[in-house]
């Protein structure tokens, strides 16, 4: 097998660039190939959209793509990135033409400056920016070109309502279905010139969380197995073996989720319990253990969010390995 160099470089040349070869999210793309026609009709720029959903299932590429599919350019950015008006106005006036879209990522953690200078910019594309101090100080009024901008956030309810009214479409991301995932798979061995059957990709697919992202790494860690074993064809039993000693398990938890469902039900048996407390005992930071770890174990019935805290199901106790209380919680 030859080898090949991986990096940025190859997972950009794997970026799927039209809405045809991005995988799944069909219900999205249909109202989207709606929204990217009409507006192409009309000659006008896009309106605003706000994508949400967890890390890794495309955001980031799926703003790509639109760009793509409606030949203009995009500039990508951050919340955090964006610290005064000023940074703002200079993405605002300097980069962007008539029809670009601005890419905003994690665009939840805008600094509150920045957001209520935004909303002009998002509605009648001016912005009013105070340039000097004292009595000098003097506002100026930016004519901005029209142009889109693209939100992603993995936490929509920590946009502000008035934020979140100015974009014309809201859209979430859903998880990917096993069989998609592994579509996603075997298209980048297909672009790395690299075999896998049908089974391994389901087996990849199987552990990845329902996250494009996760496939799409895992495929290129079992692939160094392959490699190594000497192997041309990533079969599904090199997938399995290489998958376990990367530390995932039939579900595709790692120890990490292992640990808090462990915690859960060891400790304080099994719930209701609060975040705090569930993040204390683990030592962890309660945000990464609500966006990163928690939507996958929702999403395989292991734990649910209740108004008291949080429950290990009863599918917990077993995919554990551990009795289920008497009286089944759930
Ligand atoms: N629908 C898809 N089809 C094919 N490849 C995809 C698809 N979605 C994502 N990918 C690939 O998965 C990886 C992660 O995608 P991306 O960076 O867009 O995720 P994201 O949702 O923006 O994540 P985050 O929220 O963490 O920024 C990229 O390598 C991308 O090429
Ligand atoms: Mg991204």
């Amino acid at each position: 097998m030859a080898t090949s160099p991986r990096g940025p470089q190859e997972d950009l040349a794997l970026r799927p660039k039209t809405l045809e070869e991005y995988i799944g999210q069909e219900r999205l793309k249909r109202k989207l190939r709606v929204y990217l026609e009409a507006a192409r009709a009309r000659g006008e720029p896009l309106e605003h959209l706000l994508l949400f959903g967890p890390p890794g299932l495309g955001k980031t590429t799926l703003a790509h793509v639109i760009a793509f599919e409606l030949g203009v350019n995009l500039r990508v950015t951050s919340g955090p990135a964006i610290e005064k008006p000023g940074d703002l106005a200079a993405i605002l006036a300097n980069s962007l033409e008539e029809g670009d879209i601005l890419f905003i990522d994690e665009i939840h953690r805008l600094s509150r400056q920045a957001e209520e200078h935004l909303y002009p910019a998002l509605e009648d594309f001016k912005m009013d920016i105070v340039i000097g101090q004292g009595p000098a100080a003097r506002t100026i009024r930016l004519e901005l070109p029209r142009f889109t901008l693209i939100g992603a956030t993995t936490r929509p309810g920590l946009i502000t309502a008035p934020l979140r009214s100015r974009f014309g479409i809201v859209e979430h991301l859903e998880y990917y279905s096993l069989e998609e995932l592994a579509q996603g798979v075997k298209r980048d061995a297909g672009l790395l010139g690299v075999g896998i059957t049908e089974e391994a990709a389901l087996e990849i697919a199987r552990r990845s969380r329902g996250t494009m992202r996760i496939a799409k790494r895992l495929f290129r860690r079992v692939r160094d197995f392959a490699q190594v074993a000497g192997e041309e064809i990533i079969t599904e039993k090199r997938a399995r073996e290489a998958l376990k000693a990367l530390g995932l398990d039939e579900l595709g938890l790692e120890r990490r989720d292992r640990e808090i469902l462990e915690a859960l039900i060891l400790r304080f048996g099994g719930g209701p319990v609060g975040l705090q407390t569930l993040a204390t005992a683990l030592a962890e930071d309660p945000g990464t253990l609500e966006e990163v770890h928690e939507p996958y174990l929702i999403q395989q019935g292991l734990l649910k969010r209740t108004p008291r805290g949080r429950l290990a199901t009863e599918r917990a106790y077993r995919h554990l390995g551990l009795p289920p209380p008497v009286e089944p919680l759930l």
